[in-house]
């Protein structure tokens, strides 16, 4: 029996995402909590004609996150603000450290041995707080948590089908790591099957759109929030990948994770020379049982990219770990 749980499970990601868990052949149970509309989102869902039930909790009731988590064996965690126009998402992490933060305590507490996967803004540095909390905790497994970057990985994989006049994005696979955010995020298209051949001014532009692909729904949505459907189906691909693995299934997908306690992870620490990073995962009923060292392929171009993704992620790592080592005064 396989107990998921969506944290932040009203908002614009939390709500489709649930839906698609509900469909979901890996899931038997839902809890879904929020601070707001959680019971009434669970009421909705209950009524589909899948098995399994769906549950509802708030904040502030009694049963609360606890409740919620006991039992998990997956929790997926979207709660937190958005951005708007202008914003980066580092200028999210006053807010949504602090959710994320309390999240993970609660985790920490009633469902240690979950998987946790992290859709919260900035992944960058969210990832960095849960791993310093679970660590305080003595819970900390690098095989369990994951920073949710598929949705770099769709978007890849759709506009390089558009620039190859490739009919069926699915068939297409790129290969994206480094972390979640403008140029920490390092499409390395070199490396996509079936082989591709951009260049030149093509290449450039198709990176740059991967890169900023947020910017463009931000935009697009001018003030009323960012991705959330697409993310709910890149949250909900990748949350499907960790079940697989934990059934004994293949399943592989790129995640932001902790290097050290991964199969192949220190090999790839000591290219990067940070923590974490997110790459090729393999997944197994442990969670992460292989981290692929694909950067050693990536052409030259591509090592540049590189480069510039790892200075950016030096600070957003260290910005998390020591937002858990030296608290804010409130
Ligand atoms: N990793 C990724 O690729 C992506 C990440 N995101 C991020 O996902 C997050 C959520 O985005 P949306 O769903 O569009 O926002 P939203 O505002 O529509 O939903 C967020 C939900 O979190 C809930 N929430 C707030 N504080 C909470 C708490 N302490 N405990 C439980 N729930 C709480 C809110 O009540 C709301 O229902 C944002 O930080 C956004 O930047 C968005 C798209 C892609
Ligand atoms: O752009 C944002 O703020 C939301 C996000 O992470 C994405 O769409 O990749």
């Amino acid at each position: 029996m396989v107990k998921a749980v969506v944290a932040g499970a009203a908002g614009g990601i939390g709500q489709p995402l649930s839906l698609l868990l509900k469909l979901s052949p890996y899931v038997d149970e839902l809890a879904l909590y929020d601070v707001v509309n959680s019971p009434g989102v669970a009421a909705d869902l209950s009524h589909i004609s899948t098995t399994g039930p769906v549950k509802g909790y708030l904040a502030k009731d009694e049963a609360g996150l606890k409740g919620a988590l006991t039992g998990a064996d997956i929790v997926v965690i979207p709660a937190g603000i958005p951005r708007k126009p202008g914003m980066t998402r580092d200028d999210l992490f006053k807010i949504n450290a602090g959710i994320v933060q309390n999240i993970i305590e609660g985790i920490a507490q009633y469902a240690p041995k979950a998987f946790i996967l992290i859709i919260s803004n900035p992944v960058n540095s969210t990832v960095p707080i849960a791993a310093e909390v679970l660590k305080k905790h003595n819970v900390f497994d690098p095989k369990r948590l994951f920073g949710v970057t598929t949705l770099d990985s769709v978007r890849a994989d759709t506009f390089t089908a558009e620039v190859s006049s490739i009919k069926d994005p699915k068939s297409v696979h790129v290969p994206v790591v480094g972390g979640h955010s403008g140029e920490t995020i390092v499409p390395l298209l070199s490396l996509t099957t079936p082989n591709v051949s951009i260049q030149g001014e093509t290449r450039d532009k198709l990176v740059n759109r991967i890169q900023f692909g947020g910017d463009e729904v931000v935009k697009a949505k001018d003030g009323a929030g960012s991705a959330t459907l697409s993310m709910a189906y890149a949250g909900f691909l990748f949350a499907e990948a960790v079940l697989k693995g934990a059934k004994g299934e293949a399943a592989t997908a790129a995640a932001y994770i902790h290097l050290d306690g991964v199969t192949g992870g220190s090999e790839i620490k000591q290219k990067v020379g940070v923590d974490y990073f997110a790459v090729p995962v393999t997944f197994g009923p442990e969670g992460a049982v292989k981290a692929e060292n694909i950067l050693t392929k990536a052409n030259e171009y591509e090592q540049q990219l590189l480069k510039v993704a790892i200075d950016g992620l030096k600070g957003n790592i260290s910005k998390g770990v020591d937002f858990v080592a030296n608290p804010p005064a409130n």
